[in-house]
């Protein structure tokens, strides 16, 4: 069944419209989002993580229509974790920053400490728990906010110019992870500039084009067993 499902969506933002006609995004695969600057994709990912209520259209869960309601989209939102172009780190430890999402999901103890660790190591940031998150060069805060993420291990995980401003060795490291994600059973869905990260990473391409949905993989009917 497909985790996210976009049909004859409209979403307007000031003068700006987002247009997605269909989008379907199965479980457990990699898609590569592609467009121009002010194309959409921040828009599209933000719509997404169930951020923003389109004006038009519909979105569905697992099967099941979105109600825009507090209660649930709080539930529905502890499944998604979108990763923003400029991650925001509050002041406090790196751990304290990689800690705070797992606790209000009910990890604590020894399981916290160890899931903190493997996301720290994912990054190359081994060693960094106690370091003080304001006090990080560029790069590395964008690394502690990506293990942020990812140790929260959502179903879908969004991520908008992961890689942006890393060393080409950090680049190479990462977006072999990245890849590895989806065989967990995890949906990823990666906006990215970079032309040639798509072809190294093997992923659907979904492309924007000035606020539009213009090409994404096409749905393969269900077929149904009798
Ligand atoms: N909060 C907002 N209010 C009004 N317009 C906005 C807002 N945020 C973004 N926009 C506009 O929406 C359009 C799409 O922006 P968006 O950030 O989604 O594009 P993008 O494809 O992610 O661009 P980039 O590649 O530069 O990151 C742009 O024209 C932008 O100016």
């Amino acid at each position: 069944m497909a985790l996210l499902e976009l049909n004859n969506i409209s979403m307007l933002q000031g003068d700006f419209e987002l247009q997605v006609p269909q989008l379907t995004l199965q479980r457990g695969q990699l898609y590569v989002l592609r467009g121009e600057n002010g194309s959409g994709k921040s828009t599209l990912l933000r719509l997404l993580a169930l951020l923003q209520q389109p004006q038009r259209g519909e979105i569905c869960f697992a099967g099941e229509p979105i109600a825009w309601r507090a209660e649930r989209l709080q539930a529905l939102r502890q499944k998604i974790t979108l990763l923003d172009q400029n991650p925001f780190l509050f002041a406090g430890s790196v751990e304290k920053n990689l800690a705070f999402g797992l606790k209000l999901r009910g990890i604590h103890g020894d399981r916290l400490r160890q899931k903190i660790d493997q996301a720290l190591a994912v990054v190359g940031l081994s060693g960094f728990q106690k370091r003080r998150a304001k006090e990080l060069s560029g790069g590395e805060s964008r690394r502690v906010a990506l293990a942020r993420a990812l140790c929260l291990q959502p179903k879908l995980l969004l991520l908008d110019e992961p890689t942006a401003n890393l060393d080409i060795g950090q680049v190479g490291v990462l977006e072999k992870f990245l890849v590895s994600l989806p065989q967990q059973g995890m949906t990823v869905v990666i906006a990215s500039h970079d032309s040639g990260q798509a072809e190294r990473i093997g992923g659907e391409v979904v492309q924007m084009a000035r606020g539009k949905l213009i090409d994404a993989p096409a749905v393969t009917p269900e077929l149904k067993v009798v």
